[in-house]
């Protein structure tokens, strides 16, 4: 459906555009279609549709969709118990409630709708929670920028809210049954929506670059073929091995993670293949390696092209058969696992070049998949952003961290050599460097070119080396009541710390000297923490 077709549609009735969308077959168009519609249809200026995250029961939403809202909205994740209003609207039991201009609780969206963000307070916002089958399933959010703007529009906001929950009722009962389908052997041909993930892998991204490695993903998943992982450092190698792991029959068996980089040469064998006791000095007892530790479920092998040769030459067995040998022991031991590796080298260069084993590289290349880097995947940058932006806003205690639209810019021509962990420390750095520099404007902390520090043109030289914020020199003497300035020093000193040890209150209270509930209990009366 264009837009012209949007159009058309606006002056039917709710059931029949109810129809009209479902027909579309595609929740990744369905939501943000519906948005349209009834952003067309009812007095919002902006409007959000909110899913529970399946995995942390009802404790955290994750947007579908979103109008008038900032591109970074849908990389943010909104926890219930951070979120009161948030929570009020999914608790609510009557339908739709009303939260008009000057309530006590904070609005989530507070920044985030761009024509509002000076003047939040005095606007009306309307949420609906959406049920499916008796379930709570998500919620519906509306926002006008007048007061009183949705006076009298109380039933036409059910009915929406109501055709939303139809909707979502229908998509969950077609995927399920699709997904019955394929266990059955049956090809399922409807593209499913997304279930949320857990935030430790659920790459975000809906560019086109992304979804098209998402949906090759899910699809090698189900086979139990080799997939060699390839892209650029920080690209997010490893979000796409444990999705591929999550999503394969072995998701129930163990995903086991090798850094073989990180392996001593003379103890990569016995770490992958185990070893009996006598092995060698040190060897007091038999220990089972990682390949066995993966049986039923997935390894993966992460920096693979840092394999020594003679771990190489063992390690084609174990691809070629599932055989392996623990060191010192003649016995062959049969493991049923399957491998994933993943890489940032050239391996056919390092191939020609002697450095790796071409017989194991054939083994391990069936099915190659490479992660695109950031620079091509578009707005995806300002949704990882808003990811980013949301984790250091709990972290750093802020009503709301956001972007300028200087750095949203900046952020769209930036090169992103080290990609999204790059995009990860570059927010960090740069929240904290903020907090630094100046007060948070009622809790709300805007983020400039000057604080993510990226210099368009060159590229981060080391993308991973965390710049210390210059902190302002404190005043010898300074002008103010004592009790003031020894909160000023302290709280300084919070922050230097953090910005230290790149945010992580454990090791920064362990530098201070201080005990970490010591350290919560100090920042929350300063004002870090909430
Ligand atoms: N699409 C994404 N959505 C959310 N977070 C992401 C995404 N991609 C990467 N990240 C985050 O960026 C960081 C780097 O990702 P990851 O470690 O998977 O990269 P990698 O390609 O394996 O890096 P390396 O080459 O250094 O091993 C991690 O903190 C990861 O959680």
């Amino acid at each position: 459906m264009d837009n012209d077709a949007v159009n058309s549609t606006t002056s039917l009735p709710l059931e029949q555009v109810g129809a009209l969308l479902l027909a579309l077959d595609d929740p990744a168009r369905l939501w943000p279609l519906l948005l349209d519609l009834m952003s067309r249809h009812l007095p919002c200026d902006a409007c959000a549709l909110l899913r529970h995250d399946g995995r942390s029961g009802e404790g955290l939403l994750v947007p579908l969709a979103t109008r008038g809202l900032s591109p970074d909205t849908l990389g943010r994740r909104f926890e219930l118990g951070e979120h009161p209003r948030l929570r009020a609207i999914a608790e609510a039991d009557g339908g739709p409630l009303r939260f008009p201009a000057g309530c006590e609780l904070p609005d989530p969206y507070d920044g985030l709708i761009p024509d509002l963000s000076q003047r939040l307070h005095v606007h009306d916002c309307v949420g609906a929670p959406l049920n499916v089958d008796g379930r709570p399933w998500g919620v519906l959010t509306l926002d006008a920028l007048n007061e009183g703007r949705f006076d009298g529009w109380d039933g036409a906001i059910a009915a929406w809210a109501q055709l939303t929950a139809d909707l979502a009722t229908a998509v969950e009962r077609r995927a399920a049954q699709d997904a019955a389908m394929a266990a059955d052997g049956g090809t399922a041909l409807r593209i499913l929506d997304d279930p949320p993930q857990g935030l430790d892998f659920a790459p975000v991204g809906s560019s086109p670059a992304m979804a098209a490695l998402l949906a090759e993903v899910d699809s090698v998943a189900a086979s139990d073929l080799v997939v060699l992982v390839l892209g650029e450092t920080g690209v997010g190698k490893e979000l796409v091995a444990r999705r591929l792991h999550s999503r394969s029959p072995r998701a129930a068996g163990p995903l086991v993670h090798v850094n073989c980089a990180a392996l001593p040469d003379a103890l990569v064998e016995s770490e992958l293949f185990g070893h009996v006791r006598g092995a060698f000095s040190g060897a007091v007892a038999d220990r089972r390696g990682k390949f066995e530790l993966a049986d039923g479920g997935t390894l993966f092998l992460d920096e693979v092209g840092e394999l020594p040769l003679a771990a190489q030459a063992k390690m084609l067995r174990a691809l070629q058969n599932g055989e392996i040998q623990r060191v010192g022991s003649d016995r062959h031991i049969t493991v049923d696992v399957r491998v994933i590796a993943a890489t940032n080298r050239d391996l056919a260069a390092e191939v020609r070049e002697g450095r790796f084993r071409a017989d194991v590289y054939h083994r391990l290349s069936v099915y190659p998949l490479r992660v695109p880097p950031l620079r091509d995947r578009g707005t995806d940058i300002l949704r990882l952003a808003g990811l980013f932006l949301e984790r250091n806003r709990a972290r750093l205690g802020l009503r709301n961290l956001r972007l300028s639209a200087a750095a949203e810019r900046r952020m769209l021509a930036y090169p992103w050599p080290g990609n999204v962990r790059e995009l990860e420390h570059a927010i960090g750095r740069g929240a904290i460097r903020a907090r630094v520099a100046r007060p948070p404007d009622g809790g709300v902390l805007t983020l400039t070119p000057a604080d993510l520090g990226l210099e368009v043109g060159e590229g981060s030289a080391v993308a991973t080396t965390v710049q210390r914020p210059r902190l302002p020199e404190p005043p010898d003497l300074p002008e103010l009541p004592l009790r003031d300035a020894v909160e000023d020093l302290e709280r300084r000193m919070i922050l230097e710390h953090l910005a230290r040890h790149d945010g992580n209150w454990a090791q920064a209270a362990r530098s201070l000297g201080l005990d970490r509930s010591n350290l919560f209990r100090l920042a929350r009366r300063l004002g870090l923490r909430e």
